[in-house]
């Protein structure tokens, strides 16, 4: 097994600008998924702390520190972060991967993404004060119009534990760009780097109460922000059950919600492709990268028949050779799933798919060389056909299902059969045949001639029951940002509607 020798921090919640403990005190155990060992704990919050860190951000927004800065002031806090991540990348990409399983690589990367996010969203703080208050002309003598941004106010912002701080500075940097005052929930599976970036904006002196971390259970620690009457939005990324419950409970306030999903994203294969390894490896990456624990994973393989079975061939060469591993080993590919109920959640789809009548042509195991930690090997599943679970819903694993077409028409038939649209998959030399599947495709992401990579200049959501609003880019600010119009009536003359009693 890799050793680390970084210590995991003990903190407590963090609350208008410092650590408090929770009001019932209680904590949750760390369980690192490689070693299934408890190697710290979080603590774990309550309503009660809920109504706390929600009256500290409303104070924040009232006071001039926070309420009153410009974008250039806000965009110096978000630098000041993402200069600090850096500083602290290594042990941060450390303790991500104790506490997820992600590959040290991954959590590396990770890490350089999420100062880059919170230098992009500086960038779009600073722009953001140019369009604060933006003229309309009527074209009218007696009235003057202009319509501003405002921060929206308190945000409530939910995150996964897949991408653990990553996905929490995709919504953090925006709510913060904009002005709004932020309560971060992160999973209770993996939240000891989003605690960290409590002490980061604790050392670099964002104001009080602009940022609070709760961590905690879901339905106690998470479901009261979104029923609270002073949270103005929900930002949520996670399963599709929780996020329907989310916005039954926003929805009785007429609270605003942004909901990212999950999904079961196809990639398409052409016979025409020039290099069969260059495709293989996109789909091997598609689907195993991150465990296969990402939302916009394209798990389902539609290939084209003509080269199905050499395709076949070269992948299962290209999956045999994926290092399974401690995930700070060198080299490691693939990590264990986050948790032991993910993990036999993962192994119930794999069992179900062949009672159903699947092929496990590859894995569907514990590799043999682990006998502790919640690895699964990757996995490839054929003879899959449209009715099967398998191919239906999202098992949110390393895990693989096949389908071959013969025609286009076939294959964009299939690439869309299904209830989710966060992303889709092409891959084809002939550029005609990419434009057509890009609009044909039914979602928010498509990725011709690869699968995954992910840039925060580019909007990032999907459709159908992936979700809807988008993180990332400038449509990831927007959403924090109330529009209001101000008309002001400038003509000395009466509006004269009414009969005035004095003539
Ligand atoms: N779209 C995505 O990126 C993700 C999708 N998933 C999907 O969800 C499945 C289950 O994973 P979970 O961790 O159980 O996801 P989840 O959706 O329950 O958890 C995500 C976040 O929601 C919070 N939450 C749980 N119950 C809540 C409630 N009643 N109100 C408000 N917030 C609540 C959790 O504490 C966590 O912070 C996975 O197998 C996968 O299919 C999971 C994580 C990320
Ligand atoms: N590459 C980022 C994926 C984000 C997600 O799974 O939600
Ligand atoms: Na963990």
């Amino acid at each position: 097994m890799a050793m680390s020798n970084v210590g995991i921090p003990c903190r407590q919640l963090y609350i208008d600008g410092e650590w408090r403990e929770p009001v019932k005190k209680n904590r949750i155990p760390i369980i690192n998924p490689s070693t299934e060992e408890i190697i710290g704990d979080i603590p774990a919050a309550t309503s009660e702390d809920v109504d706390i860190a929600v009256e500290a951000a409303r104070k924040a927004l009232a006071r001039d520190d926070w309420g009153s800065t410009t974008g250039a002031q806000r965009a110096k806090y978000l630098r000041a972060i993402a200069a600090k991540v850096l500083e602290r990348k290594s042990e941060l990409a450390t303790l991500e991967s104790l506490d997820s399983g992600k590959t040290s690589f991954e959590s590396a990367a990770d890490m350089d993404d999420v100062a880059a996010c919170f230098e992009y969203y500086a960038d779009l703080a600073e722009a953001l004060d140019s369009k604060r208050k933006t003229p309309v002309n009527l074209h009218l003598d007696s009235f003057k119009t202009y319509v501003l941004r405002e921060p929206l106010g308190v945000v409530g912002l939910i995150t996964p534990w897949n991408y653990p701080l990553l996905m929490a500075t995709w919504k953090v940097a925006p709510a913060l760009a904009a002005g709004c005052a932020a309560i971060l929930k992160p999973s209770e599976l993996a939240s000891i780097t989003c605690l960290e970036l409590g002490e980061i904006c604790r050392e670099v002196g964002l104001p009080p109460g602009a940022l609070n971390i709760l961590t905690g259970w879901g339905p106690v620690a998470a479901a009261p922000l979104s029923s609270h009457p002073h949270v103005d939005k929900i930002s949520f990324t996670g399963s599709v059950p929780t996020g329907t419950k989310i916005m039954t409970a926003a929805a009785q306030l007429v609270k605003p919600v942004t909901l990212e999903l999950g999904g079961k994203s196809p990639i398409v294969v052409f016979d025409d492709i020039d290099n069969l390894d260059i495709a293989v490896e996109w789909a091997l990456f598609g689907c195993f990268s991150n465990a296969g624990q990402v939302c916009s994973a394209t798990s389902r393989l539609i290939i084209q028949e003509s080269i199905a079975s050499e395709f076949l061939d070269r992948l299962l060469l290209w999956t045999k050779n994926i290092k399974i591993s401690d995930p700070l080993e060198e080299d490691c590919k693939l990590g264990p799933i986050v948790s032991s109920g993910q993990y036999e959640k993962v192994l119930k789809f794999i069992s179900n798919a062949k009672n159903e009548g699947a092929t496990i042509l590859y894995g569907g195991e514990r590799p043999e060389h682990l006998k502790k930690g919640y690895y699964v090997q990757p996995t490839i599943i054929t003879d899959v056909n449209t009715s099967m679970e398998i191919w239906k819903e999202e098992v949110f694993g390393p895990v693989l299902c096949v389908k071959t077409f013969k025609t286009e028409e076939e294959a964009i038939e299939l690439a869309n059969d299904t209830k989710y649209g966060l992303a889709s998959a092409i891959m084809s030399k002939d550029v005609e045949r990419c434009e057509r599947f890009t609009k044909a495709f039914h979602s928010g992401i498509i990725w011709i001639n690869c699968s995954q990579p992910t840039f925060h200049q580019l909007p990032w959501g999907g459709k159908k029951r992936s979700g809807f609003g988008r993180d990332l880019g400038e449509w990831g600010l927007e959403k924090y940002l109330n529009i209001k119009q101000v008309t002001e009536y400038t003509s000395a003359d009466a509006w004269a509607f009414y009969k005035s009693p004095s003539n």
